[in-house]
């Protein structure tokens, strides 16, 4: 495109000017190369931009990470360095060094004091990356954290506070979401630890932008009330049939009853209406059950482990211990798997990675594979991809896949596959779609006499040692889909002669994973190859295809079981079918992707105003006029409920939400009387309860407890309703309005009720709520 020749046109000619400086960086002593940061400092306080001190500040890391780590970054790095400081995505091929090329763009923002953080896809990436490159960045005189942890591992306030006010922070999404959220709920302001977020490159940008997009990060909060359909409804769904009583959308994500679903569900429980207000729940976990046993398999997208349910991230292949499917599809597989039930809990705050980015003042993304979704990143994020060129031509051989009909073909097909590349020496990679099949191939393998190391969920604690000998001569590694991004697979000397690495992958995967699999080997213009073995089993194919194109398979399958050979398929047409498949599945996840998009907005801007309000009022020392304006509020909100009030009435309201004690109320005949007349109450119940308390810091201390205490009870209601209004909303798509609409116009609608039920519940807990003040002055509320 011409606008990309333009973009790297104008990027050719900074290159240009940092490469004139290196020879005198190379002048220059290690100390005086350090010294460097204090002046680009001053430069910045004194008026200059980023992109003034652009091209010295680079020239200096380069030299910089050429003495520490030997690695002089290459011209097309710079490049790529120089993309992502303009908040471009730079799109650079598998194994081209992203890690180093971060150096330039991190070290330029960080310069500003506001922080610069690298945000990768998974913790062995942050720790490998952040690791090599503290040297660098302590070189140059600046901070540098790995804001990572064990799940199980409690992290202090102050060990947070100090990775988060580092200059560079290497980190992964969901650390990082995370700890945003959990920065959120606290309290004081003294133990909130994170600053405003600055400048962010996000490695492996489409993994995390768009594959990741949907699901959202979850803090559980109080348990809820255990409910017992879980058992009713898993025991009903086992009656239903298939495209009778229930259908399937969207690679099996969505699943509806169908008319007859629904009268066998009315029939079933002795209701009258499935769709009626009371029954709500009741079909929210009829369709929990159905996703638990049809969307949901065994070691495929989760495990059992020691009678708990444990999730399988099935981009990567990595177990995520602790992580909870919310909405209660989680106790659904647990009801299912008949373990017990871990108890539900309602989530106090959650958020999408799109959300969480958005926070951010500049973001830059970096991938091997985001070319291909270009439009999708322009549309929702405003960013641009860029195409670097690579640094020596890519010699990688990709064959072409081969096609088998079942599993065990194609398996047994790789199988042979890796034993004759392994007897010439080269090392190789076979990655397989699941942990169950990781191991069969790894114990055929054995029974061959290859032995190999096997790297799947279960031995993440290998991992690195695992990929350093991956690539040296004879190595044969099984993998899950854990070696497809990321991994540097480094060759040693007599490898490259025999033909590099070999990439045998074994499953149908999605385009951009496809190629970041292949990505693992002709890294560094190094041999290599790769290929795929296929079958129309495949998870990917068996999903999507068409209502033809399983009978196709079936036509053939049932051909082999009466005795044909049929092993390997070499029709155009089946090439052509599954090529087809991949892009109508692509589209279709990008259609998703816009909707979840489109609601996660609803909920961020929601999110947004609410955290708006929380921080002030954790920053507000004195809430005195907040609070009397938020009680005349309220009072007005009262004063909606009728026209005629009258003494009665009026008693009624204040028994209900102002005192508990007996008052004399006169008689009024309208409004304005009835206004006087509560306001009037209410000023003297306040002022009877500041009397208890001992001065002014104490009474805000009252403030702030009922406001936090109230706040984070009803936002945590607001994000359950949320969370659930996708639910409600689908069903009405189906009845034929348009979900997204419906979607926004009740989330709207349910944010004013939000918002006017907290005011009215934050001015009860200040009028109702007693107070006690205990030996040590400290203020005990006791809540309404
Ligand atoms: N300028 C350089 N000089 C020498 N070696 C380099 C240079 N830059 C990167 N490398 C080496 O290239 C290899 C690949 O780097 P890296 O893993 O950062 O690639 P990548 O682009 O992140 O790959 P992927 O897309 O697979 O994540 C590493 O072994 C790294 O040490």
């Amino acid at each position: 495109m011409l606008s990309d020749k333009l973009q790297l046109y104008k990027i050719n000619k900074i290159l240009k000017r940092i490469n004139q400086l290196s020879p005198k960086m190379k002048q220059m002593s290690d100390s005086d190369l350090k010294k460097q940061t204090a002046k680009f400092k001053t430069m910045l306080s004194q008026g200059e931009n980023l992109d003034d001190i652009l091209i010295e500040a680079f020239a200096t890391v380069r030299e910089v990470d050429y003495r520490v780590l030997g690695m002089f970054p290459y011209d097309v790095q710079v490049m790529g360095a120089i993309a992502l400081s303009k908040g471009f995505i730079a799109e650079m091929k598998t194994g081209e060094g992203k890690t180093l090329t971060a150096t330039m763009p991190l070290y330029l923002n960080a310069l500003t004091g506001q922080g610069a953080m690298l945000v990768t896809t998974n913790d062995y990436l942050a720790q490998r990356d952040g690791d090599l490159l503290r040297p660098v960045y302590e070189n140059l005189d600046l901070t540098v954290s790995i804001a990572v942890s064990d799940k199980n591992q409690n992290v202090s306030s102050s060990q947070k506070r100090q990775w988060y006010n580092s200059d560079i922070v290497y980190t992964t999404a969901s650390s990082l979401a995370f700890d945003y959220l959990f920065n959120n709920l606290i309290t004081d302001k003294e133990d909130q630890y994170m600053r405003p977020f600055n400048y962010a490159v996000i490695d492996e940008v489409d993994d995390v932008l768009l594959d990741q997009a949907e699901m959202p990060l979850i803090v559980a909060s109080k348990n809820n009330l255990q409910s017992n359909l879980y058992e009713l409804t898993d025991t009903f769904v086992n009656f239903l049939k298939q495209d009778r009583d229930y259908i399937f959308k969207d690679n099996k994500r969505l699943v509806w009853l169908t008319y007859y679903g629904v009268k066998k569900a009315e029939k079933y429980f002795r209701i009258e209406n499935l769709f009626s207000a009371d029954n709500r729940e009741l079909y929210r976990h009829i369709i929990l059950a159905l996703k638990a046993h049809y969307c949901m398999v065994n070691r495929r997208d989760y495990a059992v482990i020691r009678g708990k349910v444990v999730l399988f991230d099935e981009r990567n292949g990595r177990l995520q211990k602790g992580v909870q499917i919310s909405t209660g599809l989680h106790q659904a597989i647990e009801t299912k798997e008949k373990v017990s039930l871990s108890p539900t809990k309602k989530s106090a705050a959650t958020i999408t990675f799109p959300g969480l980015f958005n926070l951010f003042n500049k973001i830059a993304g970096m991938s091997g594979t985001a070319k291909t979704n270009e439009e999708e990143f322009l549309n929702t994020y405003n960013m641009k991809v860029i195409c670097i060129p690579t640094n020596k031509p890519i010699i990688r051989k990709n064959y072409r896949a081969k096609v088998f009909l079942t599993t065990s073909d194609k398996l047994l097909a790789a199988i042979k596959k890796t034993i004759s590349l392994h007897e010439t020496g080269r090392p190789v990679l076979l990655v397989t779609g699941s942990v169950e099949n990781s191991e069969i191939v790894s114990e055929l393998l054995l029974n061959y006499g290859v032995a190999n190391n096997v790297l799947n969920a279960f031995n993440i604690p290998y991992e690195a040692k695992i990929i350093a000998n991956a690539g040296k001569r004879g190595a044969v590694t099984i993998a899950t889909n854990m070696a497809g991004r990321g991994t540097d697979i480094k060759l040693s000397s007599d490898v490259k002669k025999l033909g590099g690495l070999a990439v045998i992958g074994t499953e149908m995967l999605s385009k951009r994973m496809q190629l970041q699999l292949s990505g693992r080997a002709g890294r560094q213009g190094d041999p290599g190859s790769s290929q795929f073995y296929i079958s129309l089993e495949d998870d990917y194919v068996a999903k999507d295809s068409t209502f033809k194109f399983k009978k196709g398979y079936r036509r053939l399958f049932n051909a082999k079981k009466k005795g044909k050979k049929i092993i390997q398929l070499h029709s155009p047409l089946i090439k052509l079918s599954l090529k087809l498949l991949q892009e109508r599945i692509e589209e279709k996840a990008a259609m998703t992707r816009m909707v979840t998009n489109l609601n996660a907005k609803c909920l961020g801007k929601q999110r947004e105003l609410f955290y708006i309000w929380r921080n002030n009022i954790i920053k507000t020392k004195n809430l005195e006029n907040e609070v009397a304006d938020l009680i005349d509020q309220v009072i007005d909100i009262y004063l909606k409920q009728t026209d005629n009030w009258d003494a009665g009435k009026i008693k009624d309201l204040v028994n209900n939400h102002i005192t508990y004690q007996a008052v004399d109320i006169p008689e009024i005949t309208n409004t304005q009387d009835a206004k006087k007349v509560i306001t009037k109450i209410s000023q003297q119940v306040l002022e009877k309860k500041k009397k208890k308390l001992i001065n002014n810091q104490q009474l805000n201390k009252f403030y702030h407890q009922v406001y936090l205490h109230t706040m984070d009870i009803l936002w945590t209601d607001q994000v359950y309703y949320m969370e659930r209004l996708p639910i409600y909303t689908n069903y009405w798509q189906v009845s034929g309005h348009p979900s997204e609409y419906i979607y926004q116009k009740w989330a709207y609608e349910s944010f004013l009720t939000f918002e006017s039920k907290l005011k009215q519940k934050i001015a009860e807990e200040i009028l109702l709520s007693t107070i006690y003040i205990d030996k040590k002055n400290n203020i005990i509320v006791e809540f309404v």
